[in-house]
């Protein structure tokens, strides 16, 4: 790859590929699992990309990481154990971090070449990982559930890549029964959705799989992220049987938050409480096949 554009071309995405000024590359190497690469735009700040595909920069990953994140844990009153499946870059436990109540995190992430780009700061996401309460496991999630104990956690966020390539069983009814199990009754699981614009085959099979598995609320929020292909990605929200979740309206409103955070480092620069609400406003050609009866 020489100095020039970088696009973004997938089999998931055909006819279309996003491109973006490539100034310098900073790390290229090849794990057990996938093509890792880094480099730095000339607009985006800092490029993670795994098998070609765009998985954050440093300008808009802020929207995917505090949705992927508010979104379940402002929506439960009291989160104390959560889990984190992929996420390896560390973006996401900055944002858990920001949560006075939760007492330990766990992140499983397969591929720890991923974890070692972002500790060698090329992502600077580092300070997440700096968090006494973090425990970090390298391997699969599939199995990482598969063994955690039933009623482990408050919440489980699926911070996965497209289901091409070391994803692909983060998309399936079994690993979602395993989350369930996994959950305390009222628990809640965020996963990484895709596109209302290019998957809503994908989305269909996981909210059906969804509403067969998980006996609470079953919600799908979406967010705009400019460097994920069509511009939006989005969120499956799930509660298990119990104590009732309403992911509309959180109860546990970020304002508290922002003022508990003061010490983790960047305040939020996308999530807030209207936005937490409107995330969950569909176009009605989602909305006929997300809310069907
Ligand atoms: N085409 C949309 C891709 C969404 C990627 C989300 C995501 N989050 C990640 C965390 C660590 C490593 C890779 C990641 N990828």
């Amino acid at each position: 790859v020489i100095p020039g554009w970088f696009s973004e071309i997938s089999p998931m995405w055909p006819g279309e590929a996003h491109s973006l000024k490539v100034e310098k590359i900073l790390f290229q190497g090849k794990s057990d699992y996938q093509d890792v690469m880094v480099f730095q735009s000339a607009t985006y700040g800092k490029v993670l990309v795994l098998d070609g595909v765009i998985q954050l920069t440093e300008r808009d990953e802020c929207a995917y990481q505090e949705m992927i994140t508010h979104l379940p844990l402002c929506s439960i009153p009291n989160p104390k154990k959560v889990l984190v499946i992929g996420g390896g870059d560390g973006g996401v436990l900055r944002e858990v971090a920001r949560h006075s109540s939760v007492e330990h995190i766990d992140i499983c992430e397969i591929d720890k070449m991923v974890v070692d780009v972002s500790h060698l700061d090329l992502l600077n996401f580092t300070v997440g990982y700096e968090d006494p309460r973090v425990t970090l496991h390298v391997g699969d999630g599939v199995a990482f559930l598969k063994a955690a104990p039933e009623g482990s956690y408050d919440a489980v966020i699926v911070d996965s890549s497209d289901p091409i390539g070391p994803a692909q069983e983060l998309f399936e009814k079994p690993f979602f029964e395993s989350v369930a199990k996994a959950l305390r009754p009222g628990g809640v699981v965020c996963t990484q959705a895709e596109s209302i614009w290019l998957h809503m085959h994908i989305i269909e099979d996981i909210v059906v799989n969804c509403r067969q598995i998980f006996k609470g609320s079953v919600n799908y929020a979406w967010t705009t992220v400019p460097t994920y292909p069509s511009g939006v990605i989005g969120f499956m929200l799930c509660s298990t049987e119990g104590p009732e979740v309403d992911f509309k309206n959180p109860i546990n409103p970020i304002d508290a938050i922002e003022n508990q955070t003061k010490s983790i480092g960047p305040s939020l620069k996308f999530y807030n409480q209207e936005i937490h609400s409107a995330a969950f406003c569909l176009p009605s050609f989602a909305k006929k096949v997300i809310e069907a009866k």
